[in-house]
């Protein structure tokens, strides 16, 4: 039989987080459990000792203490941010998959035990040596995985709380359950939720990466004493712009004087991805540039001096929209069970990269991904366990990309696809091989399956240099027909089509 892990969403700064691992470890129910990690205040740049959430932290540190007194545990004396930490334990578990458990074991501990900043590369370093790992390079592309826990976790029925545990049953756990619950949710799945107050009460910080001038922001921040947000402030338009893509932000507020012809609104509207409002103000009494700005693509225009007492309510305002809207974007392009594009994204990104790769005369690749016999897996294990190997396999698809702009997407059922830009048939080919061994690797029995013992897939390749005579459904008809022969060829297998060249 297929495992089927419980997932637990947890993150490395909280102590319900912590205390839980170490209960199932205790328990042996490590090794059963999928430990992703996210973070619970994702906007925030740095480690904090802001004393109102260290206040909280020791009232979730008593808390702990009370529930869970066979756990050692001290109250560090700071909140560390967890971005690079989850990156390191990704690198592990995919470099040194037997190292996982190590590693965040003793990330954890240098935290609860040994009062470490775990922010620092310098901790993180000394870690994988203790475990007898070289230094590790992280690469970029890991952070997509990281991004998709995130949604998930957050588009999830979690309440936004952590720890979050969750069965493929869709079933939820909230919280440090005691050593009974764990066992009945995690072996039995069963579920008891004697303990669900106990989750991390530490409430994200929404950022808002800000561009002004010294006078406003000295007034911002004298103004901002209560309030949840995060204000990262920049010099430079430039630096606010990187600082965009790098952080998403959930608003971005712009003195006008520091850009007096909007453009930041045209190269952030460019950017189909990015969806934060910009804020334009004025901290004078000069005549407004209102019209053009909202012309431009702004999302409001503050007069400051006017609007000084309710300036952090409308900024509210816009942030819930926003996030509101996202939970919509999400929802409309992403594929629920699997987290990956949905057919319409992906339509939508071949449609945009088409039309680019025309204009750079470049080529454009395509794989389509299709389980072998699939039918005779959910007819022989059940659908529960057939949705779990989409799971898996979908996860599988996205750790063999290595350049961020490509796409990996689910067009439906058990077939899915890769779209690679700017790439060339040898390039193709190597990717399709790493995806028979990634998948090959995951191992997952099936017994009735023709092709072999494991679960497999055929792949299906097509490319073509982007061309007004030609478009994407071509392409994608050309992948189909290679994949229609890799299937009459054993499956298990790939198959190349490429299509004629353009005419002129
Ligand atoms: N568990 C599960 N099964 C799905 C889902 N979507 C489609 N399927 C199943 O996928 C199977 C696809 O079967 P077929 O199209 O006959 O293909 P196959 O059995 O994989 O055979 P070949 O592709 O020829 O190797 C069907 O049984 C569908 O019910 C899903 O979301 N979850």
């Amino acid at each position: 039989m297929p495992d089927h892990k419980t997932i637990v969403y947890a993150d490395f700064n909280c102590p319900f987080c912590y205390v839980l691992h170490q209960r199932l470890d205790n328990l042996g129910l490590l090794n059963k459990v999928n430990w992703r990690v996210i973070q619970h205040a994702p906007g925030a740049s740095s480690s904090s000792n802001d004393p109102k959430q260290l206040d909280l932290l020791k009232t979730e540190y008593q808390l702990v203490l009370k529930r869970a007194p066979e756990i050692k545990i001290i109250n560090p004396n700071l909140i560390p941010n967890t971005e690079l930490a989850n990156n390191y334990l990704l690198t592990i578990m995919q470099q040194y998959p037997e190292k996982t458990h190590m590693f965040r074991s003793l990330a954890y501990e240098a935290l609860w035990l040994n009062n470490l900043d775990i922010s620092e590369k310098s901790i993180l370093e000394s870690i994988i040596e203790q475990i007898n790992i070289k230094p590790l390079s992280l690469p970029q592309k890991f952070d997509n995985k990281l991004d998709s826990w995130q949604q998930l976790w957050f588009h999830g029925d979690f309440d936004l709380r952590i720890p979050a545990l969750t069965n493929n049953r869709g079933e939820v756990m909230l919280g440090l359950q005691n050593a009974k619950s764990l066992n009945n949710f995690i072996k039995l799945g069963i579920k008891n939720n004697n303990e669900n107050n106990n989750v991390c009460g530490f409430k994200a910080k929404d950022r808002i990466d800000i561009l002004c001038l010294p006078d406003s922001e000295a007034t911002l921040i004298s103004l901002s004493e209560n309030e949840s947000f995060e204000m990262v402030f920049h010099n430079k338009i430039s630096e606010l712009f990187k600082s965009t893509i790098k952080h998403h932000p959930c608003l971005i507020l712009v003195e006008s004087k520091l850009d007096m012809q909007f453009s930041l609104c045209s190269r952030i509207n460019e950017n189909q991805n990015i969806t934060i409002p910009i804020i334009y103000f004025q901290n004078s009494t000069f005549e407004s540039q209102e019209m053009q700005a909202l012309y431009m693509g702004a999302s409001d225009y503050l007069h400051f001096p006017q609007q000084k007492n309710s300036f952090f309510e409308r900024l509210k305002v816009h942030v819930r929209y926003k996030k509101r809207l996202d939970i919509l974007a999400n929802h409309a392009t992403h594929d629920p069970l699997t987290g990956l594009f949905n057919r319409r994204e992906i339509d939508d990104f071949l449609e945009r990269n088409w039309r680019n790769a025309c204009r750079y005369k470049t080529e454009i690749g395509v794989l389509i991904i299709d389980i072998d016999y699939f039918k005779d897996y959910n007819d022989h294990y059940g659908h529960i366990n057939g949705d779990e190997a989409l799971i898996k396999v979908a996860s599988a698809l996205e750790l063999s990309l290595f350049r961020a702009d490509d796409l990996v997407g689910r067009i439906g059922g058990e077939e899915f696809i890769v779209v690679v830009n700017q790439t060339q048939n040898q390039s193709l080919l190597t990717l399709a091989q790493r995806i028979h061994d990634k998948i090959s690797a995951i191992n997952i029995p099936h017994a009735k399956s023709k092709a072999s013992k494991k679960l497999t897939v055929s792949i299906g390749i097509a490319i073509s240099q982007a061309h007004a005579d030609n478009n994407y459904h071509m392409l994608l008809e050309y992948a189909d027909k290679a994949l229609y022969f890799a299937k009459s060829n054993g499956r298990n297998t790939s198959e190349f089509a490429q299509l004629p060249a353009p005419t002129y």
